[in-house]
């Protein structure tokens, strides 16, 4: 694994002014992304998941510490195109067929025709949807959707992944599929991939690295280098290793509720 740093964020704080009072989103966040990691943030509704994501993104700005996404500010790494952002619905365009909401993005950008044909052809190939370039949205199904949606946020070449919960309304079935084949895209690409969710077994299953974090205010409580090989079969989850990870996630939101 290479150890330079993609995100390095050092007390790194974000208090939104509401009407109702200072919301401390983020108080004191340290944590240090490396190229390659799949780094998973777990933690309870209102722990600062999204804010985080956002903060790197260059969509929300700290108001306090600093934080640096391939060595620059989030806003110069947002005009580098370091990110593709991958959201909990697929929000793909209905009247634009699969090709042509993959395209949208690299139209904006600017990529000639010829570029952006070949893209959008590799990128539904790294997905699985070769051959489905032609159909609607509506033509698919939730989880075939929301792999479009991937393949949108890979079409560019950002070097950085973050997604936001993007298997978080499927059913579990359908999950442990596209959670596989995420793992093997992010094999094949060698992306690094920030990605929150509620699931504890899909944050175990998936990361080299997990950040537990807890709410009011939001903060990390724990952040855990997982000793699990990068091959993974589903069955890796009955084995006493990943179990053993399991229980200190688990613990570490507990320990985070019990703050409240
Ligand atoms: N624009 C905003 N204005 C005011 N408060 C906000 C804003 N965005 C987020 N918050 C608050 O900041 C806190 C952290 O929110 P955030 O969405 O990052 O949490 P989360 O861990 O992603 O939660 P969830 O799992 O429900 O998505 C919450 O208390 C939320 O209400």
């Amino acid at each position: 694994m290479n150890d330079q740093p993609v995100v390095t964020a050092e007390n790194l704080s974000l208090t939104f002014e509401t009407s109702d009072g200072p919301v401390h989103a983020l108080k004191d966040v340290n944590l240090e992304v490396h190229k390659g990691d799949f780094v998973s943030f777990i933690g309870p509704s209102g722990c600062g998941k999204t804010t985080f994501l956002r903060v790197m993104a260059d969509l929300e700005q700290q108001t306090a510490g600093t934080i640096t996404v391939n060595g620059v500010s989030p806003e110069e790494a947002r005009k580098s195109r370091a990110y593709g952002y991958v959201f909990q619905a697929a929000g793909l365009y209905p009247w634009r067929t699969i090709g042509g909401n993959i395209r949208l993005p690299l139209e904006i950008m600017g990529y000639d025709k010829a570029d952006q044909d070949q893209r959008v052809k590799r990128v539904l190939e790294l997905v699985d949807l070769a051959g489905f370039e032609k159909k609607f949205p509506w033509q698919l199904s939730g989880g075939m959707q929301q792999r479009a949606s991937i393949a949108r946020a890979l079409a560019f070449d950002a070097d950085i992944l973050l997604m936001d919960e993007p298997f978080g309304a499927l059913d579990e079935i359908v999950r442990d599929h596209l959670n596989e084949q995420l793992l093997s895209l992010w094999d094949k690409t060698h992306k690094t991939i920030c990605f929150v969710t509620h699931s504890i077994p899909e944050a175990v299953y998936l990361s080299t690295k997990i950040v537990v974090m807890s709410p009011r205010p939001g903060r990390i409580t724990d952040v855990i280098d997982s000793p699990l090989p990068r091959e993974r079969p589903l069955e890796i989850r009955d084995t006493p290793e990943f179990i053993e990870i399991a229980h200190r996630v688990r613990d570490g939101l507990r320990a985070g509720h019990g703050d409240d």
